[in-house]
């Protein structure tokens, strides 16, 4: 349950359903029937006003319409377009409704207790403007609450993007499977408690299917997840190596690899210039350190095989030295992670570092930028591509990394075009050396063997699960305290 549909993978999921002998009509009696049933213990008593749009998402609103009047409530439908321009399921739904048909305009919400948003769903093709948008408008001036049929009107259900203006719903109703919009930002923000309907669409659509956007969740991951064998040994559970910036920047490579002995690496060990040794020296207790002063001294630390993952970047400094130190990390056979610094060193020649990291396209790489970052290393991918989804697994692609692209709506993307997008984090996430955390995560699952995709969306969910058990006032040093307690959950 956890795949997310575009919105032209579910037109297709609605098209194989009927050819597997589902009748259009059912599937929209049904969707209309679950809008209905949602809406029911709203505003108890008071009028609905269901606004419908002129294509199958103003179908299913009439089937709402007619269900909420059968139950008992005061209801009234507006139209827009003329009911002419209704075809198919949708005229057919619009001839059941008994009640008068009033165009939409914002007067049409006087006297509403609560509203049906009808309007568009998966078929928005073009920004709201005109007598809809200021219907859009007028529904979000109004303290009532609002139940949007499959996505509020507005949002685009594949990217979660608003398109000119959007509804902000109080309740969404969607069906079959939830979409990428439900989750990404802004989207997510304007659907208010989501619900999902089955209206009758096999699940084995979805082997034709094959959808590649999923939720991150620990189904998507659990069975590859690391777990200590009774008659192990600590370097069974990998050594993870993270790169330490200079004598004032040592915080960040510090909070990473406490991270990534917590998440179960067997041992850490921070890679320090020989500058930053006593800093690093005083604060580590558990996490190991070694020295590895320029170029030879990296190339050095990193000779010992059993160090067998690397984490470069976090407070690392920006150039051709930070640059320089990653293509000797990718050039060890072995996993790496590289953020923050170590990705805006490529920012004059990302080719340069798409090339390294091609060259042994067998081990995992993981790249985690956020939104600044991700432009600096594909700014064309940036400007371009349609949504978040699209733009991580372009970069993966593009780049043969798994790419994880940070922010409220962190997705994941692998070169082979999987995606995982997180809707859990909560915004307290959002505060100094969180982004190093994740690193570390990442970094001490991929030195116990998980493979990229896996280890990084499960990095990311546990970093936002994390942070919900600790709530407001995180900061970064207590996300890797909290990990035991989640880790006992798994
Ligand atoms: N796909 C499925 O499996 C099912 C779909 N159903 C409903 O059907 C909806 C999709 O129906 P449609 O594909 O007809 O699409 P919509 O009803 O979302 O919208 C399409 C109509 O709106 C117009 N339109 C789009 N953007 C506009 C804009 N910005 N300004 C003015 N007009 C605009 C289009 O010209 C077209 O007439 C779903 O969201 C869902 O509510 C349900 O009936 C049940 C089954
Ligand atoms: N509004 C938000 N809600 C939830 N998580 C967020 C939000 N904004 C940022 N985050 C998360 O916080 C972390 C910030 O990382 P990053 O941008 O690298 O910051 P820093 O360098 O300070 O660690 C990322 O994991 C990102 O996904
Ligand atoms: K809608």
């Amino acid at each position: 349950m956890n795949e997310l549909l575009t919105t032209s993978e579910m037109s297709r999921a609605d098209a194989l359903a009927i050819e597997a002998g589902v009748a259009g009509e059912a599937l929209m009696e049904n969707a209309g029937r679950a809008v209905a049933a949602a809406t029911l213990a709203l505003g108890r008593g008071a009028e609905v006003v269901v606004l419908c749009g002129p294509g199958n998402n103003g179908g299913d609103g009439f089937v709402a319409a007619r269900h909420l009047a059968c139950a008992g409530r005061r209801v009234r439908v507006a139209l827009l377009g003329g009911r002419d321009r209704l075809k198919g399921d949708a005229a057919l739904m619009a001839s059941r409704w008994e009640g008068p048909i009033e165009t939409l305009q914002p007067d049409c919400l006087k006297g509403a207790g609560v509203v049906v948003d009808a309007v568009f769903g998966a078929g928005l093709s073009k920004p709201i403007e005109g007598a809809a948008a200021a219907v859009v408008a007028a529904v979000n001036a109004m303290t009532v609450p609002v139940v949007a049929v499959d996505v509020p009107s507005g949002v685009d259900g594949t990217t979660g993007e608003v398109r000119g203006a959007a509804v902000r719903a109080a309740r969404t109703v969607t069906f079959f499977r939830l979409k990428p919009g439900h989750l990404l930002m802004p989207g997510r923000s304007l659907c208010g408690d989501l619900r999902l309907a089955d209206i009758g669409i096999p699940g084995v659509v979805l082997d034709t299917i094959r959808p590649s956007i999923r939720a991150n969740g620990p189904q998507l991951w659990r069975q590859h997840f690391p777990a200590p064998q009774a008659d192990g040994h600590k370097y069974d559970r990998g050594h993870a190596v993270v790169v330490s910036g200079g004598p004032w920047n040592t915080g960040a490579a510090r909070l990473a690899a406490g991270a990534a002995l917590r998440i179960g690496a067997g041992l850490v060990t921070v890679a320090s210039p020989t500058a930053a040794l006593p800093v690093n020296a005083a604060h580590l207790t558990g996490v190991m350190l070694t020295e590895a002063e320029g170029l030879d001294g990296l190339a050095a630390a990193l000779q010992d095989s059993r160090r067998n993952a690397v984490l470069l970047g976090p407070a690392a400094g920006v150039g051709e030295e930070t640059a320089a130190r990653a293509l000797v990390a990718l050039a060890a056979a072995r996993p790496v992670v590289l953020d923050a610094d170590a990705l805006t060193s490529f920012a004059e020649d990302p080719p340069r570092l798409f090339e390294a990291i091609g060259a042994d396209a067998g081990r995992p790489v993981l790249l985690t930028p956020h939104e600044g970052e991700f432009r600096r290393l594909f700014p064309d991918i940036a400007e371009a591509a349609p949504g978040r989804p699209e733009r991580a697994r372009r970069a993966a692609a593009r780049s043969g990394a798994v790419v994880i692209l940070k922010g409220a709506d962190t997705v994941v993307a692998a070169p082979d075009g999987r995606v995982a997008i997180n809707a859990d984090a909560p915004p307290w996430l959002a505060t100094a050396g969180s982004g190093d955390v994740l690193g570390g995560m990442a970094l001490g699952l991929l030195a116990q063997g998980m493979a990229g995709f896996e280890a990084a969306s499960a990095a990311v969910w546990l970093h936002g699960a994390a942070a919900n058990r600790i709530g407001r006032g995180l900061i970064a040093e207590d996300l890797p305290e909290a990990l035991p307690a989640i880790l006992a959950d798994l």
